[in-house]
């Protein structure tokens, strides 16, 4: 790993452990709540203790003001959840682009299992060389997805976050499987840091419980969007989160700190 990647791995992670908000559902989703106002929104997270944010290039000129000095990630692919194909993620940007945005990072989405695969696969091999050349890490968003495919299946999560891997990722995200025991069949399958998505919204505790079972699996953190950005109170739900992620908190403790109702 050179010098540069090094250095800015520190930007969007603390001690190893990474805590990112995910904002680029803007152009999964259209302007959905919690991103009609995204300075403010990324100003809470990072206040919370986000460690990096993160966005398609053009929304740039919104984070840098508000986001606290936290780290930013530009996201270099993406596709419309109302396209011909939601899994068919189309490139975005360059990592030049993303470098002029202020990026300290760059991130990319394959869906291993889509019939677009082929394509991500080759995309994510050149961004991870143009990436290294330049020193910027790479986050690579490996979920397992496509017709017939079961996203939350360890065998399947174990094969992306590995692809991610091989191909020169940095750091991998991928879906949780739902269990602390067959996640760490994941996560042994690489030796990146692994993160893990909280997808749809499932209540605070659920969430949270998601994430104490990624991390006593030996997860690395979490590239949590919409369970933090569409909270009522995000900075609280960052805070709750970067309890388990950062201070090792139970799911009761990171919440009670947080001043969030524990739910049954
Ligand atoms: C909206 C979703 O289903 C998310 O999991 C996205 O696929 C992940 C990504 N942030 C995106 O919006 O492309
Ligand atoms: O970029 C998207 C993610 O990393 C995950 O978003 P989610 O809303 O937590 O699924």
């Amino acid at each position: 790993m050179t010098a540069g990647i090094h250095a800015r791995l520190d930007r969007i992670g603390t001690d190893g452990k990474f805590l990112t908000i995910p904002m680029d559902h803007g152009l999964t989703l259209g302007a959905v709540r919690g991103l009609v106002d995204i300075e403010g929104t990324i100003d809470a997270v990072t206040r919370g203790g986000a460690d990096a944010v993160l966005t398609q290039k053009g929304i740039a000129p919104r984070v840098h003001a508000n986001k606290n000095d936290a780290g930013y990630i530009v996201h270099l692919n993406g596709s419309t959840a109302g396209g011909p194909d939601a899994n068919d993620k189309r490139i975005t940007g360059t990592v030049e682009a993303a470098v002029k945005a202020g990026a300290d990072a760059v991130s990319f989405h394959i869906n291993v299992g889509s019939a677009s695969e082929p394509e991500q696969i080759t995309d994510l091999g050149e961004l991870t060389e143009r990436a290294s050349e330049l020193g910027i890490p790479v986050l690579a968003m490996a979920y397992a997805r496509g017709p017939g495919v079961d996203g939350a299946n360890p065998e399947r999560l174990a094969h992306a976050v590995r692809l991610a891997e091989e191909l020169g990722a940095d750091v991998v995200k991928t879906g949780y499987s739902g269990d602390a025991e067959s996640f760490t069949q994941v996560v042994d399958a690489t030796r990146l840091p692994v993160l893990i998505a909280g997808g749809e919204p499932a209540g605070d505790s659920a969430s949270l419980e998601a994430v104490r079972g990624a991390m006593d699996a030996g997860a690395s953190g979490v590239s949590m969007g919409r369970t933090v950005f569409q909270h009522d109170d995000p900075e609280a739900m960052t805070r709750a989160v970067s309890g388990v992620v950062h201070d090792d908190r139970t799911v009761e403790e990171a919440l009670d700190r947080a001043g969030l109702a524990v739910e049954a």
